[in-house]
């Protein structure tokens, strides 16, 4: 899909971005102001949405990532893929996971029962977008910043046919 700044629908620029974080980072400071998180990145979609709001954080935090995936190129998702997981002990810890999209949920659900088997005292979900569905989801996110209709969407880390994750705001995918 060709990716034109000026003809694609946007539903959040960088100015409504920014804002939004701003506010998801104020509730971040203070639920964390007195611990040591370990904050995981879930990749690869949470990769600009982590390098954006880790400078907006204040408080003390390890920093990890997993790299897990059900959607590939596609549109629609499928068998959450492992690829990587926590280099970090998660055995205690407080974690709080970061991504860039909760849909389904399922991606972030599964991620959170397998930090709950591996010893998590405590799994919280933060993400960029919390996508409006009419069915229930697998979970939901603890701080969301975002809201988005029930429409592919892609920009700021998020990808359309594996393309524009480079995109400057949050955008509708035009049907295929
Ligand atoms: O709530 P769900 O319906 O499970 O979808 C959300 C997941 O989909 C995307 O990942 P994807 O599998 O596309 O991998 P990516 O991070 O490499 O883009 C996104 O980054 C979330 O992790
Ligand atoms: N890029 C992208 N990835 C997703 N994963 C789940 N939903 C979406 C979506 O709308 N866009």
């Amino acid at each position: 899909m060709q990716h034109d700044p000026h003809l694609a629908e946007c539903l959040y620029d960088r100015t409504a971005i920014d804002a939004l974080m701003d506010q998801q980072a104020t509730r971040l400071n203070a639920r964390y102001a007195q611990s040591r998180p370990l904050v995981l990145c879930v990749m690869t979609g949470a990769l600009v949405y982590a390098g954006h709001l880790l400078p907006r954080l204040n408080f003390s935090l390890d920093l990890d990532y997993v790299h897990a995936s059900r959607y590939g190129d596609a549109r629609t998702g499928g068998q959450l893929e492992w690829m990587a997981r926590p280099r970090h002990a998660v055995m205690d810890r407080e974690v709080l996971l970061l991504d860039d999209i909760l849909d389904e949920g399922v991606t972030l659900h599964e991620i959170a029962q397998w930090l709950k088997a591996a010893g998590a005292r405590s799994t919280e979900i933060a993400v960029l977008t919390h996508k409006q569905k009419s069915v229930p989801q697998a979970c939901a996110p603890d701080y969301p910043a975002l809201k988005t209709p029930d429409r592919y969407v892609y920009g700021f880390g998020l990808d359309v046919d594996g393309l524009w994750r480079n995109a400057n705001g949050i955008f509708v995918a035009a049907p295929t």
